[in-house]
């Protein structure tokens, strides 16, 4: 927010009506008078401190010469006051108070001071003009918390609509990561969403008891071939489908590319990822048995798949994992696919 300095704060809507002079920072010629007949005079420099926000005083000060620049700080207006202007009438008024503002002269000047005592020879001197003064500067105080009030209150609109709109960007980019991490045929995660999960388990330290079920259409190409891209697609849903009923809390299922899919499973034996293998090539190896409607040309809408599996050694990286899956899968394909191959760390052996 830009501060601004202003020589008077604007009357506002809403604020109660006053005559001119009940709200102005100026001391009629009458009060001025008074004021320098029982005040002391200063002097003061341009760039003097008189008083800094928080700081304790009892002192009033009216300009009698020059200008004073009051900043209330946290990007609140700051005023410029000039001749016949006073301030820190509240440490007059009602004793030792922390003060609002630091005051500041902006140019050399003449300044009239007023303590408790000249204060209290003011109010015998001449007890109508002062409570006419106190009247005035009570009145000021209140408007000056007014605006204050509001100008808080604005703040807080202001924070508000941004907070609204930080909210909205935060959504929208969590909605873009999901999507940048999502492969979009088949909604699995895609290789970028799989580098990310075992980033944050290496970072979590829990890539420890896991499988990968490395799962491979068989001659898919003739699928597409035979059937057309449309029901090649249709094909790969199904595949991601069974994969996605398989997986559990914290288990990863992902579209590698193609017609390449792969499970990263919570295992701790080679039984336990095989089992996860084995009920997906017996869903394929099933499904496409279920006899479809009787018209010639009708496809089922899934293929057989071969499938590679092995345990993880969380010392490696997903390379050698892939590689040794690969090697199980490569295997299975030869032999005719529809298949699940295992294969042990052979890095470990070498
Ligand atoms: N419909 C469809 N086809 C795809 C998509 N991505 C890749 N393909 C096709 O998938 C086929 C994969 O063929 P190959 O890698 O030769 O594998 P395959 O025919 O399954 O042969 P084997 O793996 O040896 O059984 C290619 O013809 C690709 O064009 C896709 O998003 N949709």
């Amino acid at each position: 927010m830009k501060r601004r300095t202003s020589a008077h704060t604007p009357q506002e809507t809403g604020t109660p009506t006053l005559a001119p002079d009940t709200v102005t920072a100026a001391l009629t010629p009458a009060e001025n008078a008074l004021f320098a007949q029982v005040g002391r005079p200063r002097r003061c420099y341009a760039g003097e401190t008189l008083f800094r926000r928080g700081d304790l005083g009892t002192t009033m000060y009216v300009i009698a010469s020059g200008a004073i620049d009051l900043d209330f700080g946290d990007d609140l207006i700051a005023k410029r006051l000039g001749p016949l202007e006073f301030f820190g009438e509240l440490g007059l008024l009602i004793g030792d108070h922390a003060r609002s503002a630091d005051a500041v002269a902006s140019t050399d000047g003449e300044l009239i001071e007023l303590r408790h005592e000249e204060f209290q020879r003011l109010v015998d001197s001449d007890p109508g003009l002062v409570s006419h003064f106190l009247r005035r500067a009570i009145m000021r105080v209140v408007l000056n918390e007014q605006g204050l009030i509001r100008r808080l209150r604005r703040r807080n609109q202001d924070l508000q609509s941004a907070l609204d709109s930080l909210r909205a960007t935060a959504h929208q980019l969590n909605q873009t990561e999901a999507l940048i991490r999502t492969d979009e045929l088949t909604g699995l995660h895609n290789r970028r969403g799989l580098a990310q999960h075992l980033a944050e388990r290496r970072r979590t330290g829990s890539l420890k008891g896991l499988g990968l079920v490395l799962v491979d259409c068989d001659r898919f190409k003739q699928v597409n071939d035979e059937h057309g891209h449309l029901v090649g697609d249709r094909v790969l849903q199904s595949v991601a489908n069974i994969l996605r009923s398989v997986v559990g809390d914290g288990d990863i299922a992902c579209r590698l590319g193609g017609d390449e899919f792969c499970l990263l499973v919570s295992a701790d034996s080679r039984d336990a990822v095989l089992s996860f293998a084995d009920f997906i090539v017996t869903t394929t190896r099933g499904l496409q048995q279920v006899p479809r409607h009787a018209e010639p040309g009708q496809v089922p809408l899934i293929s057989t798949v071969s499938i590679g599996a092995c345990l993880l050694d969380g010392e490696r990286d997903w390379n050698d994992w892939y590689a040794q899956a690969d090697m199980a899968l490569y295997r299975a394909k030869r032999l005719g696919g529809n298949r699940v191959e295992w294969q042990d760390d052979a890095f470990a052996a070498a």
